[in-house]
């Protein structure tokens, strides 16, 4: 059950009590804070602050704590919520397939919008500190076991990527991290199961509560720059159903402490490929190369919150309206250093057969097209094959030449 607090008890709750606090002498990104219940209220100015940071720099804080009762002013979305809740057992509660539980509400900006209010950032909370734990239950097993569900001879980025197994420059130097990859269409059987580590099998209910919640999440921001980008209506949700084929994936990265003389790069720099990323973190370790910057600044991981990304594809579709930021891991800064890294991500990615290429009907991705014509390649390539080919070629003996995504400047055709 949520729990209604405060708003100084929100602010004062930032901190991670287990952990070594994040270094106060060390560069931040400015992440702009967003408040998952206000855009679910229709704030005018939250969604706003949510479009800022989405072009601006790409990456925002997004807390998804319960709002203090008082902020709750259009209590319907959050009384049908309620009952939807009732309906549904503990691990089946974000159900975003169904087009009636999407409702039309006033926002404060007195614009008609369409909310998917079935996300519940509660739950998606306390899943994943579930899932920290089953994270590192995979982990632990023998590197003999793990390396048995490495599917990159298969074609394939789900499953294990070994420590040292992927590159981070174009030298083929080593990462310092492990990879546990989880297909969405695997967890709600969309496809045949892949092979896995028997470890895994008692949460696939935990993996589809966590990703029908994340994929809701994914939803409602996808319906909400798609209102502003004016695009016909449901355009950007269209090309993500959560029961389309798509290569959506649950992610763990481990980071064992690296030695104090000897530290380099964990997760090289890219930018992610596909949509929209939903980033939990706790301890400090992740960098983004602000735009124009050449100083890597830390994000700091908060308490309730997620940091929320967007990839490639939205700078596809857009024709570079929205930013999809160059970003890194290093290891953690100051006396965070000495302890092992765990992160947990969902990647939503455009379903398998979508081409990614800029879409139609919004005059302001006309007019950024327009005013940036050198930008554009005649490269028709799927969903699929960019997340392949940007994928495998980070591994050991992939073609690194070929694994670059939008921060060049090409924003595709
Ligand atoms: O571990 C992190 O904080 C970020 C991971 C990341 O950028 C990725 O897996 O694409
Ligand atoms: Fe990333």
């Amino acid at each position: 059950m949520s729990v209604h607090r405060s708003a100084e008890q929100l602010e004062a709750d930032l901190n991670f009590h287990d952990l070594p606090p994040f270094p106060g002498d060390v560069a931040t990104a400015p992440l702009l804070r967003v408040r998952l219940s206000k855009l679910i209220n229709g704030d005018g100015e939250e969604t706003n602050k949510l479009w800022e940071a989405c072009c601006k720099l790409g990456f925002f804080y997004l807390d998804l704590r319960d709002a203090p009762s008082t902020e709750v002013g259009n209590f319907e979305p959050t009384e049908r919520k309620r009952q939807t809740e009732n309906d549904n057992t503990k691990h089946n509660r974000a159900d975003s397939a169904g087009s009636n539980n999407d409702y039309d509400v006033q926002s404060k900006a007195g614009r008609t919008m369409e909310f998917n209010v079935n996300v519940d950032g509660e739950q998606l909370l306390n899943d994943a500190e579930d899932l920290f734990k089953v994270g590192q239950g995979v982990f632990d097993l023998p590197v003999e076991e793990k390396v048995k569900y490495d599917l990159k001879d298969h074609g394939s980025y789900f499953g294990y990527k070994g420590y040292g197994e992927g590159v981070i420059d174009a030298q083929g130097t080593k990462d310092r991290n492990e990879f546990y990859n989880v297909s969405k269409d695997d967890i709600l059987e969309i496809l045949d199961p892949l092979p896995a580590p028997e470890v895994l099998s008692p949460h696939r209910g935990l993996l589809g509560s966590f990703i029908r919640n994340s994929h809701a999440l994914v939803d409602l921001l996808l319906g909400l720059l798609n209102s502003r980008l004016g695009l016909p209506h449901d355009k950007l949700p269209s090309l993500h159903r959560l029961d389309s084929k798509s290569g959506d994936q649950v992610r763990w990265v481990h980071a064992p402490p690296q030695p104090t003389d000897d530290r380099r790069t964990a997760l090289g720099q890219h930018t992610d490929f596909g949509s929209v990323t939903i980033l939990f973190n706790r301890l400090g370790g992740l960098q983004v190369l602000p735009p124009n910057s050449d100083e890597w600044c830390y994000v700091k991981p908060l308490r309730g919150h997620a940091v929320i990304n967007l990839g490639d594809a939205m700078v596809k579709f857009t024709a570079g309206v929205l930013r999809s930021n160059t970003h890194r891991v290093v290891n953690p800064p100051g006396d965070q250093a000495g302890h092992t890294r765990m992160s947990l991500v969902y990647f939503a990615r455009p379903a398998d057969d979508v081409i990614l290429k800029v879409l139609n009907g919004s005059a302001l991705i006309d007019e950024q097209r327009r005013q940036n014509p050198d930008n554009f390649d005649e490269e028709e390539i799927t969903s699929k094959e960019w997340i392949l080919r940007r994928a495998l070629g980070r591994r050991q003996g992939g073609d690194w030449s070929k694994s670059g995504g939008t921060e060049n400047g090409r924003v595709g055709r």
